[in-house]
């Protein structure tokens, strides 16, 4: 337990940080609603990393405790950063409000993997809790190699 939680931390620092980059590229989106736009610059944003949080704030400083505890858990799970991309909805109003109506789904932070949403803070904690999102997670080859062998261990450990 204890090396993985250095082990995650290790791994977020460096790439979590990078995505951050990409939360600007939908301010210049004025359209009050959902437009084909608007659509397309989330459809692009989901599909810029197999794992992507839309969150309050960043990473490394998260605005929000719901945000804090998803990015937590993806941590915990050891997702490979370079398979993570976070979009902080604080900094767009647009992106805010559009992704809520995208997934027909009312708060932040909202996970997707593989383009499909999974889910929010409840339910991210619930598969963590359950195994589920370790399984997933592996089954979509998104965590770091060497956090393999700890989400097959604990997946072991629920048979
Ligand atoms: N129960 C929710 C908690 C998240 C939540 O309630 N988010 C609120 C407060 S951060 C939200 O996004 N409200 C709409 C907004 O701020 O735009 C979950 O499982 O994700
Ligand atoms: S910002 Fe207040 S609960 Fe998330």
């Amino acid at each position: 337990m204890f090396s993985r939680t250095i082990l995650s931390r290790q791994l977020l620092r460096p790439a979590f940080a990078a995505p951050a980059a990409r939360t600007t590229f939908l301010t210049s989106i004025q359209a009050r609603f959902l437009s084909d736009q608007t659509r397309q610059a989330i459809d692009k944003a989901v599909s810029s990393a197999p794992v992507v949080l839309f969150m309050k704030g960043t990473p490394e400083t998260p605005q929000c405790g719901f945000s804090r505890a998803s990015i937590q858990v993806l941590g915990m799970q050891g997702v490979d950063p370079a398979k993570f991309a976070a979009f902080n909805v604080l900094e767009d109003n647009e992106l805010r409000q559009g992704i809520k109506e995208y997934s027909d789904w009312p708060t932040i932070p909202q996970l997707y993997i593989d383009k499909e949403f999974v889910g929010g803070c409840d339910i991210i904690v619930s598969m963590h809790q359950s195994g589920e999102l370790a399984k997933l997670l592996e089954e979509k080859k998104v965590l770091a190699v060497e956090s393999e062998g700890v989400a097959e261990e604990e997946a072991a450990k629920k048979e």
